[in-house]
């Protein structure tokens, strides 16, 4: 469990790798002032940024079997960047497309990947609704939308072997025990490792299949 801003950036150089350290520097300098013109997230959460943000998003790499063929991360709702950007940074060669549809939250993205010339990465800067569908290896979303709005929302963009990651927060055991006994059959819960009472949602849909 990780409970400073030290093991944060400790876990961050374990999975991303110490290229990655200079680039999300860049980030939470970004992030900070960019927080004064906007309000990408709370300001609360600034003074442990490495805990709240980027860490609590490269934690999702550890549920990404190695064998994963890759085509396309698909990050719902990124906002100021969490998880997907993160994503992007942490594994550059991957195809990673973020969906936020706030104007100046699709700018401030935008200026990232430039700066950052994350070439892999795209944006979808519309609502998810009006996206073109494209099968997904990844679906993530952090504080998107309760479960079953979200399952509705991105259904188009799922195959049996899109891999779903979702950090629930404190409700993550409970959005998954209010699921259709089906649904509920595609996913569990593993434990965050930046909130010991917040849990990672995590489903493929072929595992609510009959074997
Ligand atoms: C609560 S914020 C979370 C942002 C980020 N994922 C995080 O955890 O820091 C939700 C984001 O989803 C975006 N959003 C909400 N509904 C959306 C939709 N239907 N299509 C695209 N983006 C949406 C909002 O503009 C907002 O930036």
């Amino acid at each position: 469990m990780i409970s400073s801003e030290y093991e944060a950036r400790e876990l961050v150089l374990n999975l991303c790798g110490s290229d990655s350290i200079a680039r999300f520097e860049l980030v939470a300098d970004r992030l900070r002032q960019e927080n004064t013109r906007q309000n990408l997230v709370s300001a609360a959460s600034l003074d442990s940024v490495w805990q709240r943000h980027i860490a609590d998003s490269v934690q999702l790499l550890r549920h990404v079997p190695r064998e994963t063929a890759m085509d396309l991360w698909l990050d719902l709702g990124t906002g100021a960047g969490f998880p997907g950007l993160a994503i992007a940074i942490a594994r550059p060669d991957w195809n990673v497309c973020l969906v936020e549809s706030r104007k100046r939250r699709v700018e401030w993205l935008g200026a990232m990947i430039a700066e950052l010339d994350l070439r892999q990465c795209r944006i979808e800067g519309k609502r998810l609704e009006l996206v073109d569908p494209v099968p997904a290896s990844v679906i993530s979303a952090r504080a998107f939308a309760p479960l079953p709005k979200l399952l509705d929302l991105s259904r188009r963009f799922s195959t049996d072997d899109t891999l779903w990651l979702l950090p629930k927060g404190r409700s993550a055991g409970h959005e998954v025990s209010e699921l259709p006994r089906q649904l509920r059959r595609m996913f569990h819960v593993e434990p965050s490792l930046t909130d010991p009472e917040s849990g990672i949602v995590i489903g493929r849909a072929k595992e609510a299949k009959p074997v």
